[in-house]
């Protein structure tokens, strides 16, 4: 769709950054959190999928997840969210900068096949029955397995397209094996499937287009860019403030380094000070234990709304 075919019911898109959001699915609500946590107002009216921002020239461009990659690509709009996975699969990473990794949406897109089944390497799946939402990647992926066992012409491996539900593909006798996206695992071992390879690993990221028509915009791209990775920085972080004897100050420190590095203040009994830190959340639990070893006092630990690092 270029840029003067996307209309909105108001005002005209005329100089706004286009940025690209899922429009449904695993993606859209973080998102959606993201872009409150970064002070961009907007209200989408029913099954209206781009939006005017209120409070900067910007307007939201709301596409299924897997279009993101070409529009950012192509130019069509210049920022976008989407997963480094479907950026591979549109073979759109070379006409898109990757500005952000937003620690979210992180699956790994695996093979798998039925766990009482007699395949359990990828060479025997080789020259069977494929089912895939991946058809790009998967292909690419066994057309080299098909090469190294030289298998070629009508005995190559079958690769053909589902656009969801593609876990079901094997106890349907549709595929003897597949390759989909995995995170808890859960759906592949509810379909009584097991992963015997990976193809790569994903998360969500934050992408402009490269193409140079749209340097114009890069100080609010730049602005937006700083704004997402203090939200996403707030999520990843707790402050850790406790007290501890003077004489132990030095392996507490090294407990809480912080990002630059702890505050230290004073208090009122010369032999304790007060420590002040940022701390990363999944090593919150180990470093308290160990403070408590050393003989830390009054450990609180505060959650981040948003921060910039
Ligand atoms: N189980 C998962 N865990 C984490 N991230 C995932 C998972 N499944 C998909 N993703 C990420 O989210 C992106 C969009 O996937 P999703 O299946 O939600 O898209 P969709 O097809 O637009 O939505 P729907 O499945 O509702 O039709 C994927 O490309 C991937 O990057
Ligand atoms: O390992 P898990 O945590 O179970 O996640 C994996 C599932 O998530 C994705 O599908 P999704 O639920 O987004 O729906 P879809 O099958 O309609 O794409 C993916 O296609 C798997 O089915």
């Amino acid at each position: 769709m270029p840029r003067a075919e996307m209309h909105t019911d108001a005002e005209s898109l005329d100089g706004r950054l286009l940025f690209a959001i899922p429009k449904k699915g695993r993606l859209h609500e973080k998102c959606l959190e993201l872009l409150a946590g970064a002070d961009i107002q907007f209200r989408r009216h029913h099954r209206l999928d781009v939006c005017l921002v209120k409070n900067h020239p910007i307007a939201l461009v709301f596409l299924p997840a897997s279009d993101i990659p070409s529009f950012v690509g192509k130019g069509n709009v210049d920022l976008g969210i989407t997963g480094q996975d479907v950026i591979l699969e549109a073979r759109m990473q070379e006409h898109i900068t990757e500005v952000l990794k937003l620690n979210f949406g992180k699956c790994a897109l695996q093979v798998q096949v039925p766990e009482a089944g007699p395949i359990k390497t990828v060479e025997e799946l080789a020259g069977k029955r494929v089912v895939t939402s991946f058809e790009v990647l998967s292909g690419e992926y066994f057309n080299k397995i098909d090469e190294q066992l030289n298998i070629s012409g009508g005995q190559k491996t079958k690769i053909e397209y589902v656009g969801g539900s593609v876990e079901a593909a094997c106890a349907l006798g549709l595929a003897d094996g597949i390759v989909d996206l995995v995170e808890s695992g859960d759906t592949m071992r509810a379909a009584g499937l097991h992963a015997i390879a990976t193809l790569l690993q994903s998360e969500a990221v934050l992408i402009k287009s490269s193409i140079p028509k749209h340097v114009t915009l890069e100080p609010l791209i730049q602005l937006i860019t700083s704004r997402i990775a203090g939200v996403i920085a707030a999520g990843k972080y707790v402050v850790c403030e406790y007290n501890i004897p003077r004489a132990r100050l030095h392996d507490a420190t090294s407990i809480t380094p912080g990002r630059r590095a702890p505050t230290i203040s004073p208090l009122e009994d010369e032999a304790w000070v007060a420590v002040s830190s940022m701390v990363e959340k999944n090593r919150i639990a180990d470093a308290m234990d160990d403070l408590v070893k050393i003989g830390a006092e009054d450990i609180l630990i505060f959650n981040l709304d948003n921060c910039r690092v």
